[in-house]
Order: C-alpha cells, then sequence, then structure tokens
C-alpha cells in the first residue's frame, strides 16, 4: 500500500513553471489620445468646461500614451448617458455590457495562446480568470470554459477585483498549481473592459479624471506548466520565485469602489512616490539568490500604471532608459489595461528579443523582474528566467 508521502510525491511535478504560450486582444475600437480630450468632453455633454478640458489635454499629452483601445463608444453613451454622467445609477448597464464583453476579449486572447502552444486544448486542467471589470456568478472563469470548450472538469479560479496587481497576482498563482500539480496546464487570462470605470469629469475631482486618461481595455492569456514536453512545448519564460507585499505607509493611496455609479477609482497623487520609495528593497530581495548588483544587468517587466510611476521607479532603481523599453512600448500603444498590462508586456520583450536577434527571450539578458502594483498599494515581484531563442 502507498503511503501519504508516496501518494504526495507523485501528484507533484518535478520543475520550475515555466510560460509556454502568450497570446493578446483588444477591442476593434480605438481612440488616438491626442484627440481624446476633444472627444471625452464631447460625448460626456461637458464641453463647457473649457479649463477642465485643457487640464486634462495636458494629462493625456504628458501620459505617454499614443491609443487605447475602449468598446465604449458613442452609441452606447447614447443610448445609455448614465455611463458619461460623473456619478449617476449605471451599475446595471455596465453590468450588463461587460459581463459579456470581459469573458469574450479573454476569449480571443486564450485562443491566441493555445494556438501558439499547438496542443489539445483537452490537456489545459486548470483556469484562471482575473478582472476588475464587473463581477457576476457563475464568474468569467466558468464562461470563458463554456466559450472555448474546455473540458467540464478544468479545476477554475476567479480572481475579481484585484486590481492592477491582479496581473501578477495570477501568474504565481498559475506557478503554483502548475508546480504542485504534475502535468497541470493552466490557463491565465486577465481582461479589462473599462465600461465599467469610465465617467465624465468633475472639476472637484481631478484623481478621477487622472484615471480617465489612462486606462484602456484589453486582454491577455498565458499557458503556464512545469516539465515541458520536449521538442513539442517550447518555454518562453520560467518562474523562479515569486512574493506579495503591501507597500508601506500606503495605505488608501490606490482604491476602488464598485457600486450604483459602476467602478470609482481613487489614486492619490503620491502614486508614484510610494510605489517607488521601496523598490530598491523588493527588486533586491527577489535578486537575494542569485549574487547580482547591477541592476541594468537583468530585464523588466513593469506594470504600467502611468508615465510617472515609471519615470519615479527607472530613477530610484538607476536604470538606464532603454531597460523599461517593452514596460514603456505597452503603456504607449495600449494604455494602463489593469491586470492585462504584464501579460502584454511578456509577449512583446519575447517577441523583440527574437526580432533583435538577441540570445535569448529576456532582451538577450538571462535573469529578469516582474513588478505589478495595485490597490493597498500591494506589490507583486516575480523573478524571472529567461529562455535561449
Ligand atoms: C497622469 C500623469 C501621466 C500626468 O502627468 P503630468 O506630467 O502631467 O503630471 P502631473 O503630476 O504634473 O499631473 C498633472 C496635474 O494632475 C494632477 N494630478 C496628478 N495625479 C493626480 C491625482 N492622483 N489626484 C489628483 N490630481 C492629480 C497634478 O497635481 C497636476 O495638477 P496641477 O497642474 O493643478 O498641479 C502622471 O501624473 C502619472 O503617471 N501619475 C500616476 C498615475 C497613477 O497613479 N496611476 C496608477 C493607476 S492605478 C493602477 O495602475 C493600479 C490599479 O488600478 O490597481
Amino acid at each position: 500500500m502507498a503511503s501519504v508521502s508516496e501518494i504526495h510525491k507523485t501528484q507533484r511535478a518535478e520543475g520550475t513553471a515555466t510560460i509556454l504560450a502568450i497570446g493578446t486582444a483588444n477591442p476593434p475600437n480605438c481612440i488616438e489620445q491626442n484627440i481624446f480630450s476633444e472627444y471625452y468632453f464631447r460625448v460626456t455633454k461637458n464641453e463647457h468646461m473649457v479649463d477642465l478640458k485643457r487640464k486634462f489635454q495636458r494629462i493625456c499629452d504628458n501620459s505617454m500614451i499614443k491609443k487605447r483601445y475602449m468598446h465604449l463608444n458613442e452609441e452606447i453613451l447614447e443610448k445609455h448617458p448614465n455611463i458619461g454622467a460623473y456619478m449617476a445609477p449605471s451599475f446595471d448597464v455596465r453590468q450588463e455590457i461587460v459581463k459579456v464583453e470581459v469573458p469574450k476579449l479573454g476569449k480571443e486572447a486564450a485562443a491566441k495562446a493555445i494556438e501558439e502552444w499547438g496542443q489539445p486544448k483537452s490537456k489545459i486542467t486548470h483556469v484562471i480568470f482575473c478582472t476588475t471589470s464587473g463581477i457576476d456568478l457563475p464568474g468569467a472563469d466558468y464562461q470563458i470554459t463554456k466559450l472555448l470548450g474546455l473540458s467540464p472538469h478544468v479545476k477554475r479560479h476567479m480572481m475579481y477585483q484585484s486590481g492592477c496587481s491582479g496581473g501578477g497576482a495570477s501568474i504565481r498563482l498559475a506557478k503554483e498549481l502548475a508546480e504542485n500539480n504534475k502535468d497541470a496546464r493552466v490557463l491565465v487570462v486577465c481582461c479589462e473592459v473599462t465600461t465599467i470605470i469610465f465617467r465624465g469629469p468633475n472639476e472637484n475631482d481631478l484623481n478621477c479624471l487622472v484615471g480617465q486618461a489612462l486606462f484602456g481595455d484589453g486582454a491577455g492569456a498565458l499557458i503556464v506548466g512545469s516539465d515541458p514536453i520536449p521538442e513539442v512545448e517550447k518555454p518562453i519564460f520560467e518562474l523562479v520565485w515569486t512574493a506579495q507585499t503591501i507597500a508601506p505607509d500606503s495605505d488608501g493611496a490606490i482604491c476602488g469602489h464598485l457600486s450604483e455609479v459602476g467602478l470609482m477609482s481613487h489614486l492619490v497623487k503620491e502614486v508614484p512616490q510610494i510605489v517607488s520609495k521601496h523598490i530598491n528593497e523588493t527588486v533586491s530581495e527577489a535578486l537575494k539568490p542569485l549574487n547580482i548588483d547591477d541592476l541594468n544587468s537583468i530585464f523588466y517587466i513593469a506594470h504600467p500604471g502611468g508615465r510617472a510611476i515609471l519615470d519615479h521607479v527607472e530613477t530610484k532603481l538607476g536604470l538606464k532608459p532603454e531597460k523599461l523599453r517593452a514596460t514603456r512600448h505597452v503603456l504607449s500603444e495600449y494604455g494602463n489595461m489593469s491586470t492585462a498590462c504584464v501579460l502584454f508586456i511578456l509577449d512583446e520583450m519575447r517577441r523583440k528579443s527574437k526580432e533583435d536577434g538577441l540570445m535569448t527571450t529576456g532582451e538577450g539578458l538571462e535573469w529578469g523582474v516582474l513588478l505589478s502594483f495595485g490597490p493597498g498599494i500591494t506589490v507583486e515581484t516575480i523573478l524571472l528566467h529567461s529562455v535561449a531563442i
């Protein structure tokens, strides 16, 4: 008869969890950031707020964002004007939209990841779905399982309302599942549709307006598993070590409250300073077993919460400008897609590394750190090991 510890051992994978495929998707409706201020004040019927509009234009100009994608368009806003008000009852209509659109966009990204992975979808054993866009029962994890036609036995994990750090948290959870379950293949989907958070301007709420200049829709998906099948599955990044921490002195700095007016975000002005204040300790802890002192000798995937956050992180860590290239590229092309951002940056980094003929998926370097910032302020850290191209 087998002992408990023998049974335990047979259930565990041997190797480190590895990203085996990445997919991304955005809705077709694209809005250029340089005309967003005009658009935003017009569609929310606030063109009379001339000074605020000018200020918003400056914030948009300084955001380093070129364009964003949004399911929400003028037609929907015409039909449901309460979405474009600053604070009007609108939860039901927002919810009707996101409960359909979130699993749908997530499915698009997941289908691309599954295609790249090249294995039958019956091999997917776990699903992690992460979103801050709405909430429903059964959740988006269930909906995507149905939409993709996955096995009804797939083990699902739903992460609602974790904010932007949910991207890192989902990858951390995927690592735990992949390493603790032999032959597990985990589908991770992070998807955001900003219909839940969009709202018109208010002269007395600049902090809400800052969010309107940053957030965009997008979905990222990964397949994560340990012990890749040689010559069949192609590792992209290894997930070596993870940590989650609440940043000191950060109470109330990033919050979101879901109510009849939709999701209301609160960002204090000092978010960039608070996020960067302890960033050196965060990165050093991840690098401790490696004896790496030169912070420019590794690659970075950092959640692009806003341009100022990246500027502060770059300065504090003493990084050369090219270190945050992939991160800034994603901010510029898509805006802040909350949980989905870090998945887009992983994709961008491996894509560009290959295009540039570099030796590894991590810009030719061996080690890297993924940093995800969200409500709390919560910081998720993942030590990554790149793979030879
Ligand atoms: C938005 C910006 C790109 C704007 O760039 P600028 O160079 O114009 O910067 P700035 O700091 O001078 O800001 C312009 C004006 O906006 C005001 N301002 C900026 N941030 C503000 C805030 N949070 N609340 C209220 N006002 C704010 C400034 O005081 C200033 O006003 P005045 O001109 O009157 O002095 C940058 O400030 C930025 O990246 N900020 C960080 C955004 C952030 O917190 N992101 C986290 C998103 S949440 C996230 O990612 C996680 C999650 O959701 O879970």
